[in-house]
């Protein structure tokens, strides 16, 4: 074996992270597979919601370098989470043991002009993607509030938009390749795969690491979008026509104020792009005066209502009508200024079951026990922010659908996401009772959580109940990855069966012993024990099991 040549190996940091010594030789090539690890990050939900230390966080940039790092994982006997842009605002994506981000695995690698069919790296975001479709003149037929997210990301927590023509933003996928447990690249797709594709498509990135997606785009499209206030009671009314009107619609709803703000948009190639009114909270008084009140109010909640009412007619007018229209970019009109650090807690039902949870829940919201009929008492509880309203559809999906799609086969769904802000990172009170409250009526409407979000009251016998398909997804995904290499703290509390055989095992997933072959000694090299790199000019040692260790 070569030896080790620190010099030409600090070339390859990138971001001061290192590169592994032995294990990385590959004699094919003579080199080193760079190993871009370091020991010092701590991974944050964009919310802030939660956190954690990782072992070591990996940015890889090859393929090559993503195989490296499934192999030493599982002969180090540690599991790994990939985290994109980390704005599922749960425990999805903490990880104790090593934390994979593919930010640096995010090119472009193929464009089909006659399909507009683009495959790219699967870490890219949404508005990287964007980018790249608006240089072929092509777009994403559909998006959620905003692009930050990863494309793998996305897909993996079944993000979806809000249109009755469109189902989840996974519909648009083509084609996925995941590396699995074993290093091995696997093409999934309708025809290749299909049950690995279908149990992919909502991942919850406990399948293997995707690697490239291949997207189908459409030709690029102009938008043109109306908000009107609309007073609750007439929102309720008129409940088909909100929904079947234009392409694109969407509602948020203000308790306090009795009244919604209704958005909604349509195609308009022929219209000149005409640019969005100010929004009251987007400018920096706005943003920081709504945030400050917001503050007091979970000092005082009894204020809750008056901030509430004050920022709605400052935001968008008290009176009915429209409150602002523009013609814009697909992706532009669709994304919107989801403001602070946050709590969600959305579940899907079937549409037309929203007008009884919507007049219910507001009956609760307004301290009226005895119409909302939810056994958790209202009282001394004020909630703030918009109620967001939304529709998907994926029971006339052209595509296959995930196994677990939480949205309505039979019918429309709507997506309804209780947002609770966190002015300058404070919890607000109250979040218990008003989470509990929200999901007894969600369970009672038979609905469904989004997979990404802060639900709170979900048992693991919820969810078996929930999902017909859940026994095959599991089955599917124990044998891509018996080792459980995979398996975070947040699929094991909620998804996999107690008696599921993961050794626990302090340091790693299972106890290991090297059998005579087991390892592959060309390309992994002699040090069986322990396992050096370099980070920040230090060598850092991480034995097979137990925590890094810092040598000098
Ligand atoms: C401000 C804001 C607005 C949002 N708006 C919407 C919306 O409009 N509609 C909606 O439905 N949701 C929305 N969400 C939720 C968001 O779309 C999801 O949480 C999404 O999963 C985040 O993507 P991400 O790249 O940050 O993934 P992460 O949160 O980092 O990860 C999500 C999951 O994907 C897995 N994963 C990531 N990359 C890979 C990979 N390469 N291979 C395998 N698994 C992988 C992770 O392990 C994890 O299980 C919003 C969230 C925020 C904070
Ligand atoms: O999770 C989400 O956050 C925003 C609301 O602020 C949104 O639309 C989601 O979905």
């Amino acid at each position: 074996m070569a030896p080790f040549d620190h010099e030409a190996h600090k070339k390859w940091y990138k971001y001061t992270t290192s590169v592994i010594t032995s294990l990385s030789w590959d004699p094919t090539t003579e080199t080193h597979t760079p190993f871009r690890a370091t020991t010092k990050h701590v991974h944050r939900t964009w919310a802030r919601t939660h956190s954690s230390t990782p072992a070591l966080y990996i940015q890889p940039e090859t393929t090559q370098e993503l195989e490296l790092v499934i192999h030493l994982a599982r002969h180090n006997h540690k599991r790994i989470t990939v985290v994109g842009s980390g704005h599922s605002p749960s425990t999805l994506t903490c990880q104790k043991d090593w934390i994979v981000n593919l930010d640096n695995y995010s090119k472009v690698l193929h464009v089909d002009k006659e399909r507009l069919q683009i495959t790219v790296q699967a870490g890219i975001r949404l508005y990287q993607l964007q980018n790249e479709l608006q240089k072929l003149g092509w777009s994403m037929k559909n998006i959620g509030s905003i692009m930050d997210q990863s494309i793998a990301g996305a897909i993996a927590t079944g993000t979806h938009g809000s249109s009755l023509d469109h189902g989840l933003l996974s519909e648009s996928v083509v084609g996925l390749a995941i590396m699995l447990a074993d290093g091995r690249v696997a093409d999934a797709n309708q025809y290749e795969n299909g049950d690995l594709f279908e149990a992919a498509l909502v991942s919850l990135g406990s399948l293997g690491i995707v690697t490239e997606v291949t997207f189908q785009a459409v030709p690029a499209f102009k938008l043109a979008w109306t908000q009107q206030v609309l007073l609750l009671d007439k929102m309720l009314s008129n409940w088909e026509k909100i929904w079947t009107t234009s392409e694109y619609c969407r509602v948020w709803w203000f308790p306090y104020s009795e009244r919604t703000i209704y958005w909604k948009a349509d195609r308009s190639d022929a219209l000149e792009l005409k640019e969005r009114p100010k929004s009251w909270y987007g400018s920096w008084f706005g943003y920081h005066a709504y945030q400050i009140a917001l503050y007091f109010a979970s000092w005082f909640p009894r204020l809750t209502p008056l901030v509430e009412r004050w920022v709605f007619a400052l935001q968008y007018g008290w009176e009915e009508g429209t409150t602002g229209s523009a013609v814009e970019k697909s992706h532009e009109a669709l994304a919107m200024d989801c403001l602070f650090s946050q709590y969600v807690n959305e579940w899907a039902i079937p549409l037309y079951k929203g007008p009884e949870f919507i007049t219910r829940f507001q009956a609760w919201l307004m301290h009226d026990d005895a119409t909302a009929r939810i056994p958790f008492p209202s009282k001394g509880i004020y909630v703030h922010a918009p109620i967001e309203v939304r529709v998907t559809n994926t029971s006339i999906s052209r595509t296959p659908r995930p196994w677990l799609d939480p949205s309505d086969p039979q019918g429309p769904s709507l997506y309804i996401n209780a947002t609770l802000y966190r002015p300058y990172y404070t919890d607000f009170p109250g979040m218990v009772t008003y989470y509990k409250a929200f999901e007894y009526l969600m369970k009672e409407m038979g609905g469904r959580p989004h997979w990404a979000k802060n639900f709170i009251s979900v048992t693991k016998e919820d969810v078996w109940g929930m999902y017909p398909r859940l026994g095959d997804w599991v089955a599917l995904r124990n044998s891509v990855d018996p080792e459980g290499i995979f398996v975070s703290d947040w699929l094991k509390e909620l998804i996999l069966p107690d008696e599921q055989p993961i050794d626990e095992k302090e340091g790693g997933y299972g106890q290991w012993t090297p059998e005579e072959g087991e390892m592959d000694q060309s390309r992994l090299g002699e040090s069986m024990g322990s396992f050096e790199f370099v980070s920040e000019g230090k060598v850092i040692r991480t034995p097979l099991s137990g925590s890094v260790e810092s040598l000098y």
